[in-house]
């Protein structure tokens, strides 16, 4: 078990972990969701005493990290894939983490086998893919056969292959009864892999949840409209006592079911429809309905307003692709 209770840290002016306040618990995946820069690996780095918080507390099983005896035997951790040496060879760099952990040399074997690393042991980690990477640094977090585990991004970059193993294998680290807490800032992934869901964003907590209530609480569904007599279906709506929304790029939405009564509606105000079309929002898009205050870099979705070809010609490509990214530094 993972508790944090008001953990902050605080750069200069910067407050990247706002009091957070949650429990990791074990016999599940717990996905720790954001956007970039919402603060997941500080409070990742703090939980294994590589950060010291500017106030508040983490505690491993009831005890700060530098109170374990053996860390990497009670908790394991992936944070950055590539920080292994890339001279070391894959078993070469595993031995050394068991021998300065008291594990036994035995597991090496055992963890390179479960992450499926045996035929490339003796190649040095520079060659390594990312996804090999990965694997190496899950082996690492594997090593000590730790009751808590806990991994940031590990399907950054990989293939499908190798994101359905990691999901597979938190799975079922987590059956073991294990505690599974694992960083992400795709909502999607963590659909599939995650029970329980705690979201931050600036460093505060969104959300503390289970994955079952979020989705509960997510799929809304809507009927999507384009039309070209807009001023006239709204009309026609309203006079029925249908609320719609606008909802970019000149659609219309509709919450709720409502598609053949919106289609007859139409008919008989003679409005023509280029779409009616009943839709469930996504969790991605649940996810950043939540998150959206708290984004601190923002791509503006709209394409850049049209130039006459070769005005501005010598700036106009960069300064364009500017326009086209709007950052806004909140907080
Ligand atoms: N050593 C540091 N010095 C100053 N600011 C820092 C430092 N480390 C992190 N930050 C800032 O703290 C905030 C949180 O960063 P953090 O890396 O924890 O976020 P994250 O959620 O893991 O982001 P990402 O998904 O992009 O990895 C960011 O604004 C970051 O710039």
């Amino acid at each position: 078990m993972i508790e944090l209770s008001g953990l902050t840290k605080r750069y200069g002016e910067k407050v990247a972990v706002d009091d957070l306040t949650f429990t990791v618990r074990p016999g599940i995946v717990t996905g720790f969701l954001g956007p970039n820069g919402a603060g997941k690996s500080t409070t990742m780095r703090m939980i294994l005493g590589l950060d010291h918080p500017t106030a508040g507390d983490v505690r491993i099983d009831g005890r700060h990290y530098h109170e374990l005896a053996d860390p990497l035997t009670y908790i394991g951790a992936l944070l950055d894939a590539k920080a292994v040496h890339g001279g070391r060879r894959a078993h070469h760099h595993l031995l050394c983490l068991a021998q300065s952990n008291g594990i036994p040399a035995g597991r090496v074997h055992e963890v390179l086998e479960t992450v499926g690393l045996t035929a490339v042991a003796r190649k040095k980690a520079k060659g390594f893919s990312l996804g090999m990477s990965q694997r190496l640094g899950i082996a690492g977090a594997l090593l000590g056969d730790p009751r808590i585990l806990m991994f940031d991004e590990p399907v950054n970059g990989l293939d499908p292959e190798g994101i359905l193993w990691i999901r597979s294998l938190m799975k079922s680290l987590a059956a073991q009864g294990r505690t599974v807490f694992v960083s992400s800032h795709l909502m999607s992934e963590m659909a599939l892999t995650a029970d329980h869901l705690v979201v931050i964003g600036q460093g505060r907590l969104l959300a503390d949840t289970s994955m079952a209530d979020f989705i509960e609480r997510n799929s809304r569904s809507y009927v999507r409209i384009r039309t070209p007599d807009r001023e006239r279906l709204l009309d026609a709506l309203h006079g029925a006592g249908i609320t719609a929304v606008e909802s970019g790029g000149g659609q219309l939405e509709v919450d709720g079911g409502k598609a053949e009564q919106i289609g007859e509606l139409a008919a008989r105000h003679h409005v023509v429809l280029h779409e009616l079309s009943v839709r469930q929002s996504s969790l991605e898009e649940a996810f950043m309905r939540l998150t959206a205050s708290s984004v601190e870099y923002h791509a503006r979705t709209e394409p850049p307003p049209e130039r006459p070809w070769g005005a501005d010609r010598d700036t106009g490509t960069a300064k364009a692709a500017a326009d086209a990214v709007t950052t806004t530094a909140e907080g």
